[in-house]
């Protein structure tokens, strides 16, 4: 008999890139680069990718991964100083040993703690100290969950803003908007999410 694969695997990926499996009974599983925090791969129990990923992707530091649920931090798009989407995007995270606890358990076997912290070279271009950790988690029904938590660790306790998003890309066999442009719909999507309450 076969033996059965582990919940939670950290391995080798492209380019020798270190990546996390997440895999729950029914056969869904979910990977994580390091290099980003990003998870390049979501499969539902039949197997079938749920998330697109460029076929021209390189895999190549320190351009970022052009698909999966790239983290933008502490910048989304320009509205910002910092390069488009901020720079935790190509960065290497680390696994988090020890993450503090959440408020409320999980059912999930298969996940993983990530953390980046500021680099000098991040101080250098956005002044601030942070720790982003992020949990990857993949429920038993294939259900995947990002829970991010971002602590100021500022010696001098001086307040910080940014701005933040899960950058998702999703695979769909097909797309087709009868009455709106891709552009009017993509600015449509943005001015929501800055300003849910428009009409
Ligand atoms: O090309 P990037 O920096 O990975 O960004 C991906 C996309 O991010 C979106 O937020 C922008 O509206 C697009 O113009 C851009 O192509």
């Amino acid at each position: 008999m076969a033996a059965e694969k582990p919940y939670v695997e950290q391995c080798k990926g492209v380019n020798g890139l270190d990546k996390v499996i997440l895999r729950e009974v029914r056969g869904c599983s979910a990977e994580v680069y390091l290099y980003g925090g990003q998870v390049t791969s979501w499969k539902n129990e039949y197997g079938e990718e749920l998330l697109f990923l460029s076929s021209k992707e390189t895999f190549r530091p320190p351009k970022p991964i052009r698909g999966g649920i790239p983290i933008c931090f502490p910048q989304f798009r320009n509205l910002g100083t910092l390069e488009q989407h901020g720079f935790a995007r190509n960065q290497f995270w680390s696994v988090d040993p020890d993450p503090p606890p959440f408020p409320t358990s999980t059912s999930s076997r298969a996940f993983v703690d990530l953390i980046l912290r500021h680099s000098e070279d991040d101080v250098k271009i956005w002044p601030h100290r942070y720790e982003f950790r992020l949990r990857v988690a993949l429920g038993p029904g294939g259900d995947l969950m990002l829970t991010s938590r971002i602590r100021n660790t500022n010696t001098d306790g001086k307040p910080f803003t940014f701005t933040f998003t899960y950058h998702t890309y999703f695979a769909v066999s097909d797309i087709r908007f009868p009455y709106l442009s891709y552009n009017s719909l993509v600015r449509k999507i943005c001015l929501e999410s800055m300003h849910p309450d428009m009409p």
